[in-house]
């Protein structure tokens, strides 16, 4: 059974960043899929983006939508305050276990709950499970077509507050027109673009930022 890439992106970081150092495994990372194999991570430079924002929200709870290796998991558990929560979905068992792995390599698992699921089904479970009131921010990276319905979830179940950001990758490229004609044009949000690149690429990609206005 050869390996497969979430893998093989794990083996690089064990061999080319320091246990604990959360920064030498983002540096990693985006060594390996720059110059040995693409990978769908968010990536360094919309990841400075995503640092900002969250440098901004300073978020005591937030919620990520799809994990996938781990890389914009530990991008934002670095950056939070002692004491706040990063809680992580991921659908994929073979994406969670690597995700894992490069979580606790970092030695950021005390910050972060990662819960293997579909985040439709997950979402409604947020209070029971994590006690959860409401998110502060959301990192919306999973799969385009659930982008609105997750969206919508979250209002629906009382998971979002006046202020609490949603902060959405790959809104141009693989793309979200529904999501976006949504918080662009609802009342109940105030949105923003951040144009940026694909990650390790040329091609155009960007963040959009939205505001819940309650
Ligand atoms: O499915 C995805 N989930 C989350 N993030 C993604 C991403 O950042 C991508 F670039 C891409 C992507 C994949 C192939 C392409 F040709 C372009 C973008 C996909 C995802
Ligand atoms: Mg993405």
């Amino acid at each position: 059974m050869g390996s497969t890439r979430p893998q093989r992106l794990l083996r690089a970081v064990q061999k080319n960043s320091t246990r604990g150092d959360p920064q030498s495994v983002i540096s990693a990372i985006d060594h390996f899929c720059r110059h040995k194999e693409w990978a769908m991570n968010v990536g360094d430079e919309k990841g400075s983006i995503l640092d900002g924002v969250v440098s901004e929200v300073n978020p005591s709870t937030a919620l990520e939508l799809g994990t996938y290796c781990g890389y914009s998991t530990v991008r934002i558990a670095r950056l939070l305050p002692p004491g706040s929560q990063l809680i992580t979905l991921e659908f994929n068992p073979a994406y969670a276990a690597v995700a894992k792995q490069v979580i606790a390599w970092a030695g950021l698992q005390d910050k972060v709950q990662l819960v293997e699921g579909p985040s439709g089904d997950l979402i409604p479970q947020m209070k029971e499970l994590f006690g959860v009131k409401s998110f502060d921010l959301v990192f919306i990276d999973h799969w385009k077509d659930r982008y609105l319905a997750d969206a919508q979830l979250l209002e629906e179940c009382g998971l979002l507050r006046k202020g609490s950001v949603l902060l959405a990758d790959n809104v141009i490229c693989p793309g979200t027109p529904e999501y976006l004609e949504y918080v662009r044009n609802s009342p109940r949000y105030e949105s923003r673009y951040f144009k940026s690149h694909l990650e390790y690429t040329q091609a155009e990609d960007g963040l959009e930022k939205s505001v819940f206005l309650g």
